[in-house]
């Protein structure tokens, strides 16, 4: 069952529900917590809601693909007037999507930044995820480098009601953006520009690519694999802690993302257990301790609103058509009426 959620510390704007099953919620003495999959995250005077720490230096970064046909580039704050930029940022939607379950997922095997597909059941994962966020709008996308998390992002959209069309930007070179040049105005209208950045892969596994999880823990002891697999700042052999998985991570977030949000952008991301762990930790503002009983599942969306420079966790939508489920904004909501009266 979904319970309504007001509460003066996620913003008067704010309202909607959250979902039981996937999120629960207990309202306390000036203090709203989220419990979700072993993650409590308390909002109160202390920490209310979600500040970015970088939005000063917005005005000397450009997504990398401003180049592009398909792609808008960046209006910053800075360069817009005040007024306009006021509006566009006022609210936008970040869906952040792990990756449907993949061929090693499957096989219990440390993954990495091994590029495996997915398989049937991580299929229908995406392409379910793509459901639960068909009536949230998305104007950018950004996936890793590796197939599993670009089927994920692809698969998903096949089911937007927006029915736009993403298409991959291709800037490594003079050539492959020459080559892939759009000529027509309505079409790039119609389009989603998606962005493949190696910053966003899974965290390098190390000696323990292609391991079995089991085998593995079995061998070197269940809390040394635990240690491996969940602590912040203890790599795995030869491969990257959860710390150095986030200094190219949240940089890229911070530096590409974050400006795309503030010029009024909707956002989605599909990427990784440990990628995208490191980045809950930056928007949710978890502790290194706290950071360790966060587990993400394979093809959950999680939806944040980007307000007035914080980042709001708005749960996971569960279903494109129950009322109840979803953690609607005014925004929001207007945006799926207009889906409902204009498509049907
Ligand atoms: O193998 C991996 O690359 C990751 C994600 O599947 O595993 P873990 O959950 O152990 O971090």
């Amino acid at each position: 069952m979904a319970a309504l959620v007001s509460h003066p510390n996620i913003g008067t704007q704010s309202y909607g529900y959250l979902t039981s099953s996937s999120l629960h919620h207990e309202v306390g003495d000036n203090s709203l917590r989220f419990i979700s999959r072993g993650l409590k995250i308390k909002i109160g005077p202390s920490r209310r809601g979600y500040i970015c720490s970088d939005h000063r230096n917005f005005d000397r970064v450009q997504a990398s693909a401003s180049q592009t046909s398909v792609f808008e580039p960046v209006s910053t704050p800075l360069q817009s007037n005040t007024s306009n930029s006021q509006k566009k940022s006022n609210e936008v939607a970040l869906i952040l999507i792990r990756h449907g379950e993949s061929l090693w997922n499957e096989k219990n095997l440390f993954t990495g930044c091994v590029d495996v597909p997915l398989t049937k059941k991580g299929v229908e994962e995406a392409i379910e995820a793509g459901k639960r966020i068909s009536n949230i709008p998305v104007d950018m996308i950004y996936t890793s480098a590796l197939i599993r998390a670009q089927m994920t992002a692809m698969l998903a959209m096949t089911q937007h009601r927006r029915r736009k069309v993403p298409i991959i930007i291709h800037n490594e070179s003079e050539q492959a953006r020459a080559w892939s040049e759009v000529f027509s105005e309505d079409t790039k209208k119609q389009s989603i520009p998606v962005i493949a950045a190696w910053q966003l892969n899974e965290r390098m596994y190390g000696e323990l690519q292609g391991l079995n999880k089991q085998e593995t823990a079995d061998r070197y002891g269940k809390e040394k694999v635990h240690e491996w697999r969940r602590s912040y700042d203890i790599p795995p052999p030869n491969g990257e802690s959860l710390e150095m998985c986030a200094e190219r991570a949240v940089a890229y977030f911070k530096d590409q993302i974050e400006p795309q949000l503030l010029s009024g952008k909707n956002v989605m991301i599909a990427a990784h257990g440990n990628s995208l762990r490191s980045i809950i930790m930056h928007l949710d503002e978890l502790t290194s301790q706290e950071v360790i009983s966060l587990e993400l599942s394979t093809g959950i969306p999680m939806l944040y609103i980007f307000k007035e420079g914080k980042f709001i966790r708005r749960g996971s939508p569960v279903a494109p058509t129950e009322a109840g489920v979803y953690a609607y904004t005014r925004r929001l909501a207007l945006y799926r009426q207009k889906l409902d009266e204009t498509l049907h």
